[in-house]
C-alpha cells in the first residue's frame, strides 16, 4: 500500500529529550519548543510520558456519561460554578466574538487540593452512574499536570527565566480537564460550527489525540491549516495568560473546530484538552525582558484570577 504523508503544519518535539536527554539534546529540546511557541504558538509532543491506557480508559469513561439521558447528565451542572466543574450542556459556551453556541456540551474537572481548608476552589462532582469517569479522570489531570509542568520549565530556561519560575505558580493551580463531547449532527447548522475559531485563555494547553479530525489553526497568512496528530502525540498551544506575560513574544494562536463532511456527520467527535492555569493570584505583568523598543509594552498588568473572570464573562459561562 502506498500512502503519501502530508507535510506537517506544526513541528514536533520529544519532551523525553528534555527530562533524560544530556546537555546538548535539552537545550535543544528548550530551543525547538521556544521557537515553535514563538513562529506559531503550536506543537506536537511525543515523549509526553502520559500512559495510553490511562487515556484510553477515560475516553470510554468519558463515552458513557455522555451517552447517560440529558437529564442525568444536567445533575452534574455546578451551581455558580461558570461551567468551570461538572458538566456544561449543549449550545451554552460561544467564542467571545460569536452569538452562536458551539456545536459541543463538555465536562469539567478542577484541582483538587488536600488541604480541605482552602475554600479558594469549588469541589468536583462525584458521577454515580460512572463511578470510574472522575476517578480515571483525576489521573490523568495529575498527568497532564506533570507533563505539563515539564514543558512550562523548558520554556522559562528559553526565556531566560529561573527553571522553577512557573511551577511556582502553577503549583495547586487551577487547571482544568476538559472532555468534549461534539454530537453527530444532524440537521444543517444555521452558522455554529464544532467550535468556533478563539484562543486559550491559560497559560498552555495540552490536547490527546481528538477521536475525529477537525482541528485548525489560524496561521500568520490568515489561512486555515488543519493539524493532524500521529498516534500517541499530544498537542500543545500557548494560551493568552503565556502570550500576555511574554508581551505577544510567545503566540497564542486561534484555532477552531470545523465540522466534518456531511458523510461524516454521524460521526461524534471527542477531545480532551487540558488547559493549564497558575494559581489565581499570579501576577500576569508583561515580562520586563520582552519589552524593546520594536515591541513596546503591550499589557497593563493583572492577575490570573482577575483575567480568567474578564475572559469567562466574554464566553457566556459567567454572568
Ligand atoms: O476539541 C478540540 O480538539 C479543541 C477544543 C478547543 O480548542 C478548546 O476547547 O479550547
Ligand atoms: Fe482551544
Amino acid at each position: 500500500m502506498t500512502s503519501t504523508t502530508a507535510p506537517r503544519t506544526i513541528p514536533l518535539v520529544d519532551l523525553s529529550q528534555f527530562e533524560q536527554g544530556d546537555k546538548t539534546q535539552r537545550q535543544a529540546f528548550i530551543n525547538q519548543l521556544g521557537e515553535a511557541f514563538h513562529d506559531i504558538g503550536f506543537v506536537g509532543v511525543t515523549g509526553h510520558g502520559i500512559s495510553k491506557d490511562l487515556i484510553d480508559d477515560f475516553y470510554v469513561a468519558a463515552k458513557k456519561f455522555f451517552a447517560l439521558p440529558v437529564e442525568t447528565k444536567r445533575k452534574y451542572e455546578v451551581a455558580g460554578a461558570a461551567g468551570q466543574r461538572g458538566y456544561t450542556s449543549f449550545g451554552k459556551e460561544h467564542a467571545k466574538q460569536s452569538q452562536v453556541a458551539d456545536l459541543k456540551e463538555f465536562f469539567q474537572i478542577g484541582q483538587e487540593l488536600n488541604d480541605t481548608s482552602d475554600s479558594a476552589y469549588q469541589k468536583n462532582p462525584h458521577v454515580e452512574e460512572v463511578p470510574a469517569f472522575m476517578d480515571l479522570g483525576m489521573q490523568l489531570y495529575r498527568a497532564f499536570e506533570a507533563s505539563g509542568n515539564s514543558l512550562l520549565r523548558a520554556i522559562a530556561l528559553y526565556l531566560g527565566l529561573d527553571e522553577q519560575y512557573f511551577g511556582e505558580q502553577t503549583s495547586d493551580g487551577m487547571s482544568i480537564l476538559r472532555a468534549i463531547h461534539y454530537p453527530p449532527i444532524t440537521q444543517e447548522p444555521k452558522s455554529a460550527i464544532r467550535a468556533e475559531q478563539h484562543e486559550d485563555i491559560n497559560l498552555i494547553t495540552l490536547l490527546v489525540g481528538a477521536s475525529a479530525g477537525g482541528l485548525e489553526l489560524q496561521n500568520a497568512a490568515g489561512e486555515w491549516q488543519e493539524i493532524v496528530p500521529e498516534n500517541d502525540e499530544i498537542v500543545i498551544n500557548v494560551g493568552d495568560m503565556l502570550q500576555r506575560l511574554t508581551n505577544n513574544y510567545l503566540r497564542s494562536t486561534t484555532h477552531r473546530v470545523v465540522n466534518p463532511p456531511r458523510s461524516e456527520w454521524d460521526k461524534p467527535r471527542l477531545s480532551i484538552p487540558f488547559f493549564l492555569h497558575p494559581r489565581p493570584d499570579m501576577k500576569l505583568d508583561v515580562l520586563p525582558s520582552t519589552v524593546t523598543a520594536e515591541r513596546p509594552q503591550a499589557y497593563a498588568p493583572i492577575t490570573a484570577g482577575e483575567y480568567l473572570d474578564e475572559r469567562l464573562r466574554e464566553i457566556g459561562l459567567k454572568k
